[in-house]
């Protein structure tokens, strides 16, 4: 069970709280009776303005601002914590991220909540050789601008800036509603770095990319997806980037804090282990239903990845093409490991510890020291992760290891701890770090990312106008899930 032991610190907090103390005993004299029958026939628990389904930073976000506005609310989270994509946990002795983690530079809506909760966001070491494997080359360079030769950097910087081009005209909210969509989503990135690159590096290189970033191959996904995925977070320089980039800084202490202290603030509200099986809609109301009864709303928020909405039953069904998205839009494949050890052995070498590899399966690694020790981390992602799930749990360990030792010598093979953590085969969340769109759905389906149903409304990073498949992009959904319902709430 995740510990929720922050105190409150500011008066804004205060007040937050005592309105949502005052919020909730109104929602609670509002409940028809505590073990009246509902419509289903299941028990009914309460009746709120605003239900809100899954306490990842998205719901959570979304139930804070409502709250803030004197609305009722409750929050269903199948788990046994809250936090969903993000989980500070223990590795060995000492505490770290096994899912989302870095915060880039534009990311101002994490950055404003870290700052309100009073969390620190520090800089991931980055000042020293970075490591650049493909194939069986290695090259190691300092700066942002890896040591190739130079026609393979000519190739590459002409597929970066066609690509940051592509993304520019894309743009971030509406890539369906451009006039080439369907002809953009009728290819694989993987025949568009084809068709435009001459040097197996530049190839290479959008293969670490995409795996890295999405935890999918480049011929699983979309031009018209990719470069909505880059106009959100601006160019692939950003995405990419260590320092100035979008792995940028860590909040010190872990992610999950932020949700820990929306949680906190929300109080009873935020119901835990009640998986939603149901949602009933119709003119007058939701009702949604969990295993341990039924709570009956004026809207619903769903704040859970759009794939995750097929294992509940909705009535009537989603027809059209919201269904017709979610049963086309799978997670990546995405692992993520932490390995702690005693000193941080890489930086003696004169190393950063962030690499970029093919080799597998750790395609990504990154220094993640922070005051609770040294520490190392990587993904696994793409079909490498498809590959390194099958093997056996020593396996995967001695395969992860040998990749970290490859790159910074054998004190590599004598961590302290070893965490990992498969998002894929996560119950709850079917992948990461986010959908991974194949082509066809984009062009044809997008809009239904955000497009409310009823009385049914759509928050998760995956709804997000910026930063999509971020925790970025999880707040501001979140926030906009929020706004538009309090825009119907006043009405
Ligand atoms: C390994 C990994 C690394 C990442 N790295 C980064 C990073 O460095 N930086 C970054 O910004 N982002 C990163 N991300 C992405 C980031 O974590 C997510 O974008 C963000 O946390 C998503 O938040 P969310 O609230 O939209 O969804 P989630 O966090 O998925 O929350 C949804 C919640 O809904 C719950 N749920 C699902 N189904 C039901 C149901 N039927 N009933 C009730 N509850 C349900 C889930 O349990 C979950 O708690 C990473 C993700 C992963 C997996």
């Amino acid at each position: 069970m995740t510990k929720r032991n922050d105190a409150p610190s500011n008066p804004d907090r205060r007040k937050l709280i005592t309105s949502a103390a005052a919020v909730l005993s109104v929602a609670a004299l509002q409940t028809p009776t505590a073990e009246a029958k509902s419509k289903s026939g299941g028990t009914q628990t309460g009746s709120v303005d605003v239900i809100v389904v899954g306490a990842g930073l998205s719901g959570l976000t979304s139930a804070r601002e409502l709250v803030k506005k004197g609305k009722s609310v409750v929050v269903l989270e199948a788990r046994d914590r809250v936090g969903g994509r993000t989980w500070t946990t223990a590795v060995g002795a000492r505490r770290y991220d096994l899912g989302g983690q870095f915060v880039g530079p534009t990311q101002d809506r994490i950055r404003a909540m870290a700052k309100e909760f009073g969390l620190e966001i520090k800089p991931v070491f980055s000042d020293a050789k970075h490591i650049w494997e493909l194939g069986d080359e290695r090259v190691e360079f300092e700066g942002s601008v890896p040591a190739l030769s130079l026609l393979q950097k000519l190739d590459l910087g002409h597929i970066i800036n066609k690509m940051n081009a592509l993304a520019k005209r894309v743009g971030p909210t509406t890539p369906w509603a451009v006039s080439d969509a369907a002809e953009l989503d009728a290819i694989t990135l993987a025949q568009w770095v084809k068709e435009n690159s001459y040097k197996k590096s530049s190839r290479d290189f959008a293969k670490v990319m995409t795996r890295a970033v999405l935890g999918v191959d480049p011929d699983e996904i979309s031009v018209l997806l990719w470069s909505y995925y880059v106009a959100q977070g601006d160019n692939i320089e950003m995405l990419i980037g260590g320092r100035g980039g979008a792995q940028d800084s860590v909040i010190e202490g872990g992610s999950q804090q932020l949700s820990l202290r929306m949680a906190k603030d929300l109080g009873a509200a935020v119901k835990l282990s009640q998986p939603v099986r149901r949602v009933m809609h119709d003119a007058a109301g939701v009702t949604v239903e969990t295993d341990h009864g039924n709570w009956r709303g004026r809207y619903v928020v769903m704040a859970i990845p759009p794939a995750m909405n097929t294992a509940i039953t909705f009535t009537p069904s989603l027809t059209g093409d919201r269904r017709d998205l979610e049963t086309r839009a799978p997670m990546g494949r995405y692992a993520k490991v932490v390995i702690t050890y005693e000193k941080p052995f890489w930086r003696e070498l004169g190393y950063a510890g962030d690499v970029g590899s093919l080799r597998g399966p750790v395609v990504a690694s990154y220094d993640d020291s922070s005051n609770e020790g040294p520490a190392l981390l990587g993904f696994v992602g793409g079909d490498d992760e498809r590959l390194w799930r099958k093997l056996s749990a020593p396996a995967r360990k001695a395969a992860v290891l040998e990749c970290f030792a490859r790159w910074f010598g054998s004190e590599a093979l004598k961590p302290l701890a070893y965490e990992e953590k498969d998002w894929t085969v996560d119950e709850w969340t079917f992948g990461g770090p986010t959908i991974a769109l194949p082509p066809g759905v984009l062009s044809r389906y997008g809009a239904a990312l955000r497009q409310p149903i009823g009385r049914i409304h759509w928050a998760g990073t995956e709804a997000a106008q910026r930063w999509t498949g971020y925790m970025d992009g999880a707040i501001r959904a979140g926030e906009q899930a929020a706004a538009d319902l309090l825009t119907r709430l006043t009405k």
